[in-house]
């Protein structure tokens, strides 16, 4: 398990909400390009297929995500969602196809936050921190950067806390500070709130939202939240039946503002093309 937490890691159909207008096409469009100012990782991903004991589960992906894009992978439960991410960051071997990463792609420069936030109970919260950098530097510029991770997720102070006292919410709040630390230029996010309550979940939202927009590495989140998707991600996929059945690009401005006609009108083609036009809420 830990060893998974430290592990590294469709083309578009530019496809426009229903119901705004038809003149207004170019800014929904998936772009292929770089992110201004990324440090980010681009992926290009081509015939990708997985079988577990000969049953397909992922059928057949081409994928192109540009250097610091935040994508959100949304479908229904068992869908290949997170066989997808796990191949992308390498802990699940393709059945065919090929995954490259563009650019320098070490094993240190992608990192993998899961639902849990799998600290070591052992471990202060700067060491669990610090735990991200590997073996790398002295004890001393070790502690400073797990020191600057945590002031990052607004956690200063509590770097010598045990994790047993930390909320759920707070622990998380860790679990990033160690995925951020190394500074990755690939951050993969498998349903990282779903363990937390309704406020926490807002405000963690807020939070990742803040520090990809300062840090610009490409983000990858698996959600069942499509609210969620569309306040954190540039472009959602939605996966069905191990293929990429929708591939939406967000033309919100950040901070996202939840509520707004474009935003309801985005959530609302997402849940449709899920719910062939059943309206059962935001979360699949
Ligand atoms: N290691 C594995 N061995 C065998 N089958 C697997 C393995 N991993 C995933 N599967 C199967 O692949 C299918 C897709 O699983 P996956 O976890 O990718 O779905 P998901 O869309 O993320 O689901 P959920 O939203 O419920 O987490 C499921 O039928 C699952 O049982």
């Amino acid at each position: 398990m830990f060893a998974d937490t430290l592990a590294f890691i469709e083309t578009a159909s530019r496809t426009a909400p229903r119901d705004l207008p038809a003149s207004r096409p170019a800014p929904f469009e998936v772009t292929n390009e770089a992110a201004p100012g990324t440090r980010g990782m681009g992926l290009w991903i081509r015939g990708l297929v997985k079988a577990f004991d000969g049953a397909p589960v992922i059928r057949g992906i081409n994928l192109e995500i540009p250097a610091g894009q935040s994508i959100a992978i949304v479908g229904k439960s068992g869908c290949g969602k997170s066989t997808l991410l796990r191949l992308i960051m390498g802990l699940e071997t393709p059945t065919s196809g090929t995954i490259t990463r563009l650019g320098e792609a070490s094993r240190e420069s992608a990192r993998f936050i899961f639902q849990e936030p799998r600290l070591l109970p052992w471990a202060t919260v700067a060491n669990n921190v610090a735990i991200g950098l590997g073996r790398a530097g002295t004890a001393k510029t070790r502690r400073e950067a797990a020191l600057k991770a945590l002031a990052e997720v607004g956690l200063d102070g509590r770097a010598d806390a045990w994790p047993s006292v930390l909320s759920g919410g707070q622990k998380q709040r860790v679990a990033l500070a160690r995925a951020l630390v190394s500074r990755p230029r690939l951050l993969a996010l498998d349903e990282p709130l779903g363990a937390l309550d309704a406020l926490t979940r807002i405000s963690m939202q807020g939070l990742v939202e803040r520090v990809w927009r300062a840090q610009r590495f490409t983000s990858i989140l698996v959600t069942h939240d499509v609210s969620e998707a569309i306040a954190l991600a540039d472009r959602i996929l939605l996966i069905e039946d191990g293929r990429i059945a929708l591939d939406l690009a967000v033309p919100l401005a950040w901070p996202r503002q939840r509520g707004t006609p474009t935003f309801a009108s985005l959530e609302k083609t997402v849940l449709d093309r899920l719910f062939g036009g059943f309206e059962g809420g935001a979360a699949i």
